[in-house]
Formats: structure tokens, sequence, C-alpha cells
């Protein structure tokens, strides 16, 4: 279970400075420990078939519309699961409510079978990294990291073993007589991961732990958070409104929308089959064709959209909007047949030239092509054939559920 996380220069990050990234420390009383050395990792082997926490039904609101309507998430043992929405949907609250801090006018949450709604925050065996709250700036890194311990008076030794043990798995062992102003964001990010696991936790819970980093330490920071998550078998429960870092990053991502849960999968299923209108729009770009269900495609007035044939309906007629991504598209110079449209815009975005193509019914759609060359010589008010991939098409609702 123990090991070294990715090498880091921790020079790199001297000039990010940010502001503060955080840790709330109620998660403090370390697991009963009679039955194992002190201060291991001891998380049992994920088990495929229980839920190890589980929110059930929950629902909040601040005397208003609930800003968690109706939530029901179960994460397995080691799971790693983002919370996924725009700002104000509800991701902080119904984190906040596993984490014990807001109590749901509604439903359960369950640790490992245990209910633990009414359970204090300090005795959920939860650790925590926020935002918005900061290191304790009079505190250097090491009594930062070693504070949950100390208020539980575990003996000195253990301490100092854990705290050393916890900055050798970050790589800050250099670090731990600094005070937090003396520290990069990016340090001062892995001293707050470090606080948080120093009691054990059984669930960790991360909100939006790097939104005050640049994209760089970004990249590299959720690399090793998702090596330590996978290395400790720790179950995570993350928020972030970045759609990069919840793909990136997760085993299964929850989409979000006004407290409820509008889509929950993979990040290969959330990108590749949205279920609905608002998820297809919110996870990467999307062409969303509106159009009338064909025995052999969707009808629009700029020509045939081809579906597989698995999504082919006997209900023609029936309305149906079908998204399209921008990889899926092909663009081919010259007003042959089928769906055609001219050239409206050219951006590079490294490995793809993105082609805004307007259709004649005024629809603009986008067309990722491979950018090394352009050896269709595409230009601003080209005549094109726009062929999309039917084989990628999806279909998707137009509302929730
Ligand atoms: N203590 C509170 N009292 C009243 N309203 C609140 C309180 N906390 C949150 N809200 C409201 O509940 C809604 C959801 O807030 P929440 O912080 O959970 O959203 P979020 O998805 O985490 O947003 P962000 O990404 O901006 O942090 C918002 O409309 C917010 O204004």
């Amino acid at each position: 279970m123990h090991g070294t996380l990715p090498s880091l220069d921790h020079d790199e990050f001297g000039s990010s400075r940010s502001k503060l990234i955080n840790v709330i420390d109620s998660h403090l009383s370390a697991p009963d420990s009679r039955e194992k050395p002190a201060f291991t990792f001891s998380h049992p082997a994920p088990d495929a078939r229980s839920a190890h926490l589980a929110i059930a039904g929950v629902s909040k609101s601040y005397n208003g519309p609930a800003v968690v309507n109706d939530v029901a998430l179960d994460l397995k043992r080691g799971e790693f699961v983002t919370l996924l929405g725009d700002s104000g949907c509800g991701k902080t609250t119904l984190l906040r409510i596993v984490a014990g801090f807001v109590h749901p006018d509604k439903g359960r949450v369950l640790v490992a079978g245990q209910d633990v709604t009414h359970t204090p925050p300090a005795q959920r065996h939860m650790g925590f990294v926020f935002q918005s709250y900061a290191l304790f700036p009079t505190k250097t890194a090491r009594q930062n990291i070693a504070f949950a311990l100390t208020i539980a008076a575990k003996p000195r030794a253990d301490i100092a073993a854990r705290v050393s043990e916890l900055a050798r798995l970050f790589e800050i062992e250099a670090l731990l007589e600094r005070y937090p102003h003396e520290l990069s964001g990016g340090q001062q990010q892995r001293v707050a991961l470090a606080r948080a696991l120093a009691a054990d936790p059984q669930v960790l819970l991360l909100d939006e732990p790097m939104s005050a980093l640049d994209a760089r330490i970004r990249i590299k920071l959720r690399s090793e958070i998702r090596a330590l998550v996978d290395r400790l078998g720790i179950t995570t429960l993350y928020v972030t409104h970045d759609q990069e870092e919840a793909l990136a990053l997760s085993d299964r991502v929850a989409i979000m929308r006004q407290g409820r849960i509008e889509q929950i999968g993979t990040p290969a299923e959330i990108y590749h089959r949205p279920a609905t209108r608002f998820v297809a729009q919110f996870i990467g770009s999307s062409n969303l064709i509106k159009g009338r269900a064909l025995s052999y495609g969707l009808e629009t007035t700029d020509g045939v959209w081809p579906l597989a044939d698995r999504m082919k309906t006997s209900d023609a007629g029936r309305p149906m909007t079908a998204l399209y991504r921008p990889e899926h598209i092909e663009v081919l110079p010259g007003d042959t047949k089928g769906i055609t449209g001219r050239i409206e815009t050219m951006t590079f975005l490294g490995a793809h030239l993105r082609l805004g193509v307007a259709l004649p019914s005024g629809q603009r759609i986008i067309a990722d092509r491979p950018s090394l060359e352009n050896p269709q010589g595409f230009a601003i008010g080209m005549p094109v054939s726009v062929r999309p991939d039917a084989g990628t098409a999806v279909i998707v609702r137009d509302d929730m559920p």
C-alpha cells in the first residue's frame, strides 16, 4: 500500500503562488487501530459489489427551491467519482452533506453500510480538501499535517512517524518546517492533501482542490492525486466544474444540473453516449441536429443526416435530436451532394483545425480535421460538403427526464 508518487520538481511550483488551498480538519478521529499497526493505510481491497459510500434520496433546500434534489449515488470502495456541473448546481452542498457540515432535509448518507446521516463530521472518518479553507497560516507544514493527530492526542512518536510517511508520499520532506506563505500553491495543495489523509480516512472529499492553480500544475497534480488514491484504495468524491479534469480523473462522472444528477457514467460513456442535450453540450463540443426521424436517417432542411442502423426508428416523422461530435464530421472541398455548406471560420487548435461551416438553413456546425497540413486547401468562404459519421451519432433527449 505504501509508495511514493511520481517524482516532482518542487522548484517548478515556485512561481505559482496562488490563493490558499486548504483543508477542513474535522476528520480528526482516526479509526480504531487496535488490530493493526498505527498509521498505516489500511483499506480493504475494492469490493465490486457493495457500495462503500451511499447517498440515498438526499434533498436540501435553504428556504427556497431544493438545491440538492433527491440525489442517489453509490460509490464502490476505492472508486473515484466526480460531481461535475455549473456553478450553483448543488455540488458543494452535496459534498458538505456527505461530510456532515450540512444536514439534509431528506435522505441518508451511509459509509460501509453504517448510517452516518446524524453523525458529527469529526466522527465520520472522512478527509477533506476544500478550496475555501486556508491551511493554518501560523502553523508550519508539519504542524498543519499533524493537526488532526495532535488534537486526537496521539503519541508524539506516532505523529512524527505519520507525518514523515505522508511527507515522503507527497515529496514534501524538505518543506515541513515552512509556513504556508513560504510555499507555492502546488506545495500548499500537497500539504493540504497530506493533512486530509493524516487520520487515515475511509472516504476522501475534494472540493475543487486545484481551482486556484494554473493549468500546467493542475495537470501535473491531478495525475498525482489519481495515483495516490489508487495506491491507497480510498473512496473519493471529487467536485469540479472543469470537464477536462473530471474526464481525466474519474472512474465515473456524475453530471449535476439544478440539484439533480442528470447522468452518471464512465468518462467515455458520458462523452460518447450523453443521454440529454444538456450533457452533450456540457461535455466537449457538440453539433446537435434537430430533425424528423426517417427510416434511414434524420431529415432536416439541409439534407438527411445519417444514423447507424441501431438508431433508426420505425416511428417515422417523430422530432428527434442527434449529436455528432466535431471529430466525427468529415468535410470535403466542393459543393457536391448530400449536406453542403460554406466554411465560415477556421481555428487552429494545435492537433486540429476547427472548421465552422454554415449550412443553407443558417445552422452552423463545427468539424475538426487534422491540422498538420491543409492538403484540402480549406479556406474561408469555400463551398464544402459535410459527411457525418453515422456510426458515432447519438440520439439525445431534449429535456430532463
Ligand atoms: N448556506 C446557504 N444558504 C443559502 N443558500 C445557499 C447556501 N449554500 C449554498 N446556497 C445556494 O445553493 C445553491 C447551490 O450552491 P452550491 O455551493 O452547492 O453550488 P455549486 O454547484 O457547488 O457551485 P460552485 O461551483 O459555484 O461552488 C446556490 O444557489 C447557492 O447560492
